[in-house]
């Protein structure tokens, strides 16, 4: 797992261990892992020009004692103080003792703005763990004109301007191609919006790790062992039916393709067997001679180990609602996505006894929660922790680092395989049949989520390769984004 802690977390372990190595060593490993990330990224330092953006703080601090590492490497650095008032004192004299140069970058100045637009190379050092919504209009103004001058942009601990806790992006931010971490990820750095702004993250260890066990990560993304430790994968004593019966309730006269989606998910995702229930049995039998199929009632289709229920309801009219009402009240795990929903009653779900899954998109999200979308979008790690808690089940919110929460309000997963090719009509049905699969095998709702998320961003990645591709080419690459999970 990669893991992300709280701001209040970091600040903690960072004041335990500060009370055993010398005063200053935290920063002097902080800087030296920054400095030998700006060389590699420079590939060159000697006669790179460098010029670092410094704040107020020690975000700052870090970044004056890396230029004067710089500097003394051979490049010229030109440090960039955005409140000469009030900086890093050791920090300046280390760059100058070193050769490099300090503009006055408050006001509206030729010098800074000349620096930053020459550069190869802008370190972000305007602020860190200490910062406090959006940039300033002085520090925007130079964010910006770094990234116009093409410069490679290194953020020091994360792009300044995103919020580290929640991955907010309230103002302006800097934009970086890198982002070196000291010590322990942030949240966000792994969650979107603020991931986008952070680019490739290096994570520095400054010794941090031992004080920071006694905390729990706030968010963790799981990594390709992760997946392979928890993917079902059948042994001498399986048979279609403990490998997992998935249940399915999707589709309608009006669309039959959601419920061909959401069983192709299934069988390539894994599934002993699939049980449709529902209009669009036709379509499904088609498609996936293998799949059981009826016309319902729920309660009639079989011995089932979990059910999926949603995509393609339509309106719920006719027998639709029953079905749903029948699935909400099974005591197998449930999967409930897309029109499933908006028609399920809250008070149902919140009730159930066997574990439940929910998987919206930032739209449906914002209908359940009676906000706009893009306040979801906005903020998605509170978005998907409030509605977990409100239905008192494990969420899972679709779209860009897609987030799975559980209602006992603990860490968040992100995956960290999404690809924006997914954005595709019909690409959710196919998760919600993957997801529902893992689920019948036996999974709990956090890990069958996490692991759904993850083959589906892979099968999509692998699907397109930089190009358009539909749902059901998501749905025919399951099995080798199982293979490439097995592989490692
Ligand atoms: N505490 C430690 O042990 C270590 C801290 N390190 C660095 O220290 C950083 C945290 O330092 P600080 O606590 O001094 O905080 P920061 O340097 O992140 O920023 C705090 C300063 O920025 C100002 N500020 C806040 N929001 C602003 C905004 N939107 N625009 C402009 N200025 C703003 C504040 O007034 C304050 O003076 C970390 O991010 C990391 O880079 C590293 O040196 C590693 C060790
Ligand atoms: N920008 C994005 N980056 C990564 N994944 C995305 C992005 N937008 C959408 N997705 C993924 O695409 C899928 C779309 O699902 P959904 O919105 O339910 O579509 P549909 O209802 O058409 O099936 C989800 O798995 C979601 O996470
Ligand atoms: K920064």
């Amino acid at each position: 797992m990669r893991t992300a802690y709280r701001v209040e977390d970091v600040r903690a372990a960072e004041r335990a261990l500060m009370a055993r190595v010398p005063e200053g060593a935290l920063m002097q490993r902080a800087a030296a892992g920054l400095a030998a990330a700006c060389g590699q990224l420079l590939g060159k330092v000697y006669g790179a020009r460098v010029a670092l953006l410094v704040g107020s703080g020690d975000n700052g601090g870090d970044a004056l004692y890396a230029g004067a590492r710089l500097a003394r490497r051979g490049a010229g650095v030109t440090a960039v103080l955005l409140s000469p008032e009030r900086v890093h004192g050791g920090g300046v004299a280390a760059l100058r003792g070193a050769g490099g140069r300090v503009v006055d970058g408050s006001g509206d100045l030729p010098g800074a703005g000349g620096a930053v637009l020459r550069a190869d190379l802008v370190v972000d050092g305007i602020v860190g763990i200490g910062g406090k919504g959006g940039l300033r209009p002085g520090a925007a103004e130079l964010a910006r004109a770094a990234e116009e001058s093409g410069a490679l942009v290194v953020a020091v601990d994360l792009p300044s301007g995103v919020d580290a806790d929640t991955g907010e992006v309230r103002g302006a931010a800097v934009r970086a191609d890198a982002t070196v971490t000291f010590g322990a990820y942030k949240p966000g750095l792994l969650v979107d919006p603020a991931r986008e702004y952070a680019g490739a993250l290096r994570l520095v260890d400054i010794g941090l790790g031992g004080e920071l066990s006694a905390y729990a990560p706030a968010v963790e993304a799981p990594q390709y062992a992760d997946v392979a430790r928890l993917l079902p994968v059948p042994g001498g004593e399986s048979d279609k039916y403990r490998r997992g019966v998935l249940g399915v309730v999707a589709g309608s006269a009006r669309y039959p393709g959601a419920a061909v989606l959401a069983v192709a998910g299934a069988l390539r995702g894994g599934a002993g067997a699939v049980r449709y229930v529902g209009p669009a049995a036709d379509a499904v039998i088609a498609r996936f001679p293998e799949a059981l199929v009826s016309a319902g009632p729920v309660p009639k289709a079989g011995r089932v180990q979990a059910w999926v229920v949603g995509p393609g309801l339509g309106d719920g009219h006719g027998d639709a609602g029953e079905r749903l009402r029948d699935v909400v009240a099974a005591d197998v795990p449930v999967l409930i996505d897309a029109d499933g929903l908006r028609l399920a009653d809250a008070s149902a779900v919140r009730k159930r006894g066997a574990p439940t899954l929910l998987t919206p998109h930032a739209g449906e999200a914002a209908a359940l929660l009676g906000v706009e979308r893009a306040e979801v979008e906005a903020s998605r790690l509170d978005a998907v922790r409030e509605l977990a808690g409100r239905y008192a089940a494990t969420v899972l919110l679709k779209g860009s680092t897609t987030l799975v929460a559980g209602a006992d309000g603990g860490v968040v997963r992100v995956n960290p395989t999404g690809t924006a090719w997914l954005a595709t009509a019909g690409s959710g049905d196919v998760l919600s049949g993957l997801a529902g699969a893992l689920l019948a095998a036996g999974l709990g709702a956090r890990d069958a989520g996490a692991v759904g998320a993850f083959l589906h961003g892979l099968a999509g990645r692998l699907a397109a390769e930089g190009a358009p591709v539909g749902a059901q080419d998501v749905a025919e690459a399951l099995p080798a984004a199982w293979r490439d999970v097995r592989r490692g």
